[in-house]
């Protein structure tokens, strides 16, 4: 089974090494292959997603990314950016269900900054639309406004669209990943305001019809935002499209105490997926050796789970992860008085040596 290792950017490097660490301490026979992604891309070749890249992307079994982008990369023309890279992926790779499960370990109740009974058990799911959306739709550009009070004006603009399709096969997924929870789901838009979410809520509400034992609700995204903080128990799995995904879980992410224990999937109709965590390249901490990395081993548990038919090993890897958080180490992220503060690497030398 061959893995495409894409480190990236920033902490890229840092956490991946670790979720490699623990991928080899299996005892299983990986075929795994490094190539520059990001800014990295753009330094070895002058493109964030080299051709060899994306070919090794495409041959390989399951992809395991780290982060890309950083500051100094912002002024160059935006084909050339670092995030164009993780959006090539995703576009050409066809990867358009986005999990990002957003669990509390009962160790980290304290963790988090909302208050420990406002989360402790959390267990939600984020599904996002990864492929659509105002992220690649046309036009778009900076031009003089054609019309309006602004005509003549410079405008910045994008198209936020969904196409049928798009809508119906991320409603199906939505609908399916519910059926194996608590047969609950609901989709979050901007109907009240928006002509493609409104559209998107009536897609998703006739696919409902073909599963009638899942509850589904509806819920504009400024409400879901508020609810998730009010009280994100009361979620079960949410499905909701390119943008809105991207934020509700960067919120979702701080329920589990850091941004840097979320995990993701991203899988295509065949259960093809590449695996990062949900968290960005993190420059301000890069080169430290202080990032948390279990967000990466996490999404290595998942790409076990998902694309490689590895259930068991991916159990052992989120059971070493539950017993090192057990036995009190933190990194910065999540360290609260009282625990004890580690490193990236020593974080993955505990995770490594919990395996069982
Ligand atoms: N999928 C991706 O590759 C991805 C995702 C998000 C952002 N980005 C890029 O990353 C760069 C930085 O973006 P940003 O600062 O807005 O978001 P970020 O997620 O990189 O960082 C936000 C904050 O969270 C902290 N943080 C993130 N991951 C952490 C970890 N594992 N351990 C401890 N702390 C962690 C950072 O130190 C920072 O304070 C930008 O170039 C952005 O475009 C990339
Ligand atoms: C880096 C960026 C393109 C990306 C996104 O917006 O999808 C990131 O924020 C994420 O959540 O994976
Ligand atoms: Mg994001």
């Amino acid at each position: 089974m061959k893995i495409a290792i894409l480190p990236g950017d920033g902490i890229g490097p840092e956490i991946v090494a670790e979720a490699v660490r623990v991928l080899q301490a299996l005892g299983e026979q990986f075929e795994m292959e490094t190539a520059p992604v990001g800014g990295a891309g753009y330094e070895a070749s002058g493109h964030p997603l080299p051709d060899a890249t994306l070919q090794l992307a495409k041959d390989a079994d399951a992809i395991l990314f780290g982060a890309v982008g950083d500051w100094k990369y912002d002024t160059l023309e935006r084909p050339l950016r670092p995030e164009q890279a993780i959006l090539g992926l995703r576009k050409n790779l066809n990867l358009f269900a986005n999990f990002r499960p957003a669990i509390l370990y009962p160790e980290l109740a304290g963790a988090s900054t909302l208050k420990p009974e406002v989360v402790s058990g959390l267990d939600i799911l984020i599904i996002r639309e990864l492929t659509g959306d105002i992220y690649f739709g046309h036009p778009r550009g900076v031009r003089l406004a054609p019309d309006g009070p602004f005509k003549g004006e410079r405008e910045g603009f994008d198209t936020m669209r969904y196409a049928e399709t798009e809508i119906r096969r991320i409603a199906h997924v939505a609908f399916q990943a519910a059926r194996k929870r608590s047969k609950r789901l609901t989709s979050v838009d901007k109907a009240n305001v928006l002509e493609t979410f409104q559209f998107w809520k009536d897609i998703v509400t006739e696919v409902h019809q073909e599963y009638p034992d899942v509850a589904l609700d509806h819920m504009y995204v400024d409400n879901a935002a508020m609810q998730l903080v009010r009280a994100p128990k009361k979620f079960d799995v949410i499905v909701t499209g390119n943008m809105f995904g991207d934020i509700l879980s960067d919120a979702a992410a701080m329920l589990t105490g850091s941004i840097g224990m979320l995990p993701s999937a991203s899988l295509d109709a065949n259960n093809k997926g590449l695996y990062e965590p949900s968290h960005g390249s993190a420059p301000d901490i890069a080169g430290k050796g202080i990032a948390n990395p279990l967000a990466t081993i996490l999404s290595a548990a998942m790409m076990l789970r998902f694309s490689l038919n590895k259930p068991e090993q991916a159990d052992r890897i989120d059971a070493a992860v539950k017993s090192v958080l057990a036995r009190g180490l933190r990194t910065a992220d999540i360290y609260e008085a009282g625990t004890t503060l580690v490193g990236t690497r020593a974080m993955g030398d505990a995770v490594v040596e919990a395996l069982n």
